[in-house]
């Protein structure tokens, strides 16, 4: 059966910071994404993972993107991902690696997502979105078996990756199936409603709406979703549920006072929807 996933969700994973914690505690979240045409995916992926808590945040990025990027997010730091050394050692020192916002599908983005599939290791946790599920599907790659794998795509991406059409994906134990076999831990399957599958069984949000109907807001949760998993020590797919639950709830909120809810909005407000749901136990 399907669980409802409801507010309760934001009480049990956001927990109050310890006082003598840094940085360093609260996850080291590497994002790669955003070739020259899609810089502001990866710029809002960014923005959500900081304003969501991500301790540290770097951007591996087409060069093009680093003074936009830099306007709007300070707070990250900044590898051109044609540097491939650099950005192999950033990967070996991250505790999550999100890639895929605004990737594009050229070649070079296709060697890197290899590199990155072939990089990550039993500890890490990768989030993958966007470019990347439309490249592990049209190259026939594998996710890794042994790296802890949450995947985000909307309806179409799904479908290239499972090869279920559409009309076909309200079947939950064809999903569930496709899902194990892909070696993914957490499906994020977004729509209306959006379901989520793991180990634990299945879960729905009930919470959103239209006004979340606007290029960029995958990316958003997807940048939450980094930055959760990131620090948050609960199991990695309550974390994932909450994540999931506060974007669309935040956005349903948003909606209370404006006709569609930007994504790079939703993105700073995070932090103070978050601030309102820390649990109190010392
Ligand atoms: N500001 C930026 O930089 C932005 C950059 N972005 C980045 O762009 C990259 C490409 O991502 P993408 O989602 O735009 O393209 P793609 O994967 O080809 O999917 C579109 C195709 O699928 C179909 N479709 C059917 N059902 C669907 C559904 N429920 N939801 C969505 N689509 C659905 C749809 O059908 P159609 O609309 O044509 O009827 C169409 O044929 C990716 O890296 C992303 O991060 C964007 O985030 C925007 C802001
Ligand atoms: N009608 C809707 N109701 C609820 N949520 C929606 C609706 N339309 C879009 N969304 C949400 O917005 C996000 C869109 O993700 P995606 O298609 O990947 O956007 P993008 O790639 O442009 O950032 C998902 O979280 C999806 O659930
Ligand atoms: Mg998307």
């Amino acid at each position: 059966m399907v669980k409802q996933i409801t507010e309760d969700i934001l009480n049990e994973v956001i927990v109050k910071r310890p006082a003598d914690s840094y940085k360093g505690d609260f996850g080291r979240v590497l994002l790669i994404g955003g070739d020259k045409q899609y810089g502001g995916a990866i710029t809002m992926a960014a923005q959500a993972a900081v304003s969501s808590g991500a301790g540290l945040v770097t951007v591996a990025s087409d060069a093009v993107n680093r003074t936009a990027l830099h306007s709007r997010v300070p707070e990250a730091m900044f590898v051109d991902w044609t540097d491939l050394d650099v950005l192999m050692e950033q990967i070996d020192k991250s505790d999550v690696v999100l890639m895929g916002s605004g990737m594009g599908l050229t070649d070079y983005a296709v060697s890197l997502v290899k590199r990155v599939l072939m990089q990550m290791n039993a500890k890490q946790v990768l989030v993958a979105d966007g470019s990347a599920l439309t490249i592990v599907a049209n190259e026939h790659l594998s996710f890794p078996r042994d790296t802890y794998t949450v995947i985000t795509p909307h309806q179409m991406e799904w479908a290239r990756l499972s090869n279920i059409q559409l009309n076909y994906q309200d079947e939950i134990e064809l999903n569930d199936v496709q899902r194990s076999m892909l070696n993914v831990d957490v499906l994020v399957l977004k729509q209306h409603h959006t379901m989520i599958y793991n180990n634990e069984g299945q879960q729905q949000i009930m919470v959103g709406g239209p006004y979340q109907s606007i290029g960029g807001m995958g990316d958003v949760l997807a940048g939450i979703v980094a930055a959760f998993v990131g620090q948050f020590k609960l199991s990695l797919s309550h974390t994932v549920q909450a994540a999931v639950y506060a974007h669309s709830a935040l956005a349903e909120q948003m909606a209370g006072y404006n006709y569609v809810v930007r994504p790079s909005l939703l993105a700073d407000g995070m932090a103070n929807f978050m601030g309102r749901y820390q649990s109190n136990l010392d």
